[in-house]
């Protein structure tokens, strides 16, 4: 059995910020191990985000625990944190979340640049990731010059360059057509199997959350295997 990368247990959350209080987590848990692909699924504002926010430590919970890479957000200060997620977490978001100002090139150095890695050494390995998610030819291009696909591409490489323990992706493939979805799809699921990344994504595609090994569903602030309606 592989380590677990990623493990949440009874996890709560509510937001008191609107005109009504919404409890979005009612005691979700969840493992995942190395290598292990999982999707997540639910109705839009059933709280797939704030799930995945949660998980990455972008946002607290009220109650719960959750372990990434053997470490409780709960028990880092805010810096730990940033170094932890820095050191174990990549993130790839629904609207790829590039800076408009930067090359491809230089969006994929950037968490390598965070870690202090040299200039030399972290563009070496951002053009080798890009070459991989097949934009060799793209690397000196700014996002506003490429297309949706291409963009989503960039992201997934920025996420991947590091080799995170743990890829947090959030509706990865919601913009793109059925094409270009299949190949952000692809380059996630080969990263899981072939570097042992422990994946987590939410889609509403069923078809693609159904090439994860593991689908589970959100609803109520719990997660449920799908057809599950306890
Ligand atoms: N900062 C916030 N303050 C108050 N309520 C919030 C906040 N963020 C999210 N919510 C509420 O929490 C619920 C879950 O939102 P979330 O974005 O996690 O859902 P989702 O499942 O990702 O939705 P979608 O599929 O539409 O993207 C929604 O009802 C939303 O209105």
């Amino acid at each position: 059995m592989n380590p677990p990368i990623l493990t949440a247990r009874d996890v709560h959350k509510r937001f008191n910020g609107g005109p009504q209080s919404v409890e979005v987590l009612a005691g979700a848990s969840l493992q995942v191990e190395a290598a292990q692909s999982l999707a997540i699924t639910g109705a839009s504002g059933s709280g797939k985000s704030t799930l995945l926010h949660v998980l990455g430590g972008l946002d607290r919970a009220d109650a719960g625990s959750i372990s990434v890479c053997g470490r409780d957000w709960t028990a880092m200060s805010a810096a730990e944190q940033g170094a932890w997620r820095n050191r174990c977490v990549g993130f790839v978001y629904q609207f790829h979340h590039l800076l408009p100002e930067f090359t491809a090139l230089d969006n994929v150095m950037m968490p390598l640049r965070i870690r202090r890695e040299p200039a030399a050494a972290a563009q070496t390995q951002a053009a080798e990731m890009l070459g991989r998610v097949g934009l060799a030819a793209r690397i000196h291009h700014k996002p506003g010059e490429l297309s949706g696909g291409e963009r989503q591409r960039v992201a997934v490489a920025r996420a991947l360059v590091t080799r995170p323990a743990l890829v947090l992706a959030d509706e990865p493939t919601g913009n793109l057509d059925a094409d270009a979805a299949q190949v952000v799809f692809d380059l996630l699921l080969q990263s899981a199997r072939d570097h042992g990344t422990a994946l987590v994504l939410v889609t509403h595609d069923h078809d693609l959350a159904a090439r994860c090994g593991t689908v589970l569903h959100l609803s109520k602030g719990r997660l449920r295997p799908p057809g599950d309606f306890a």
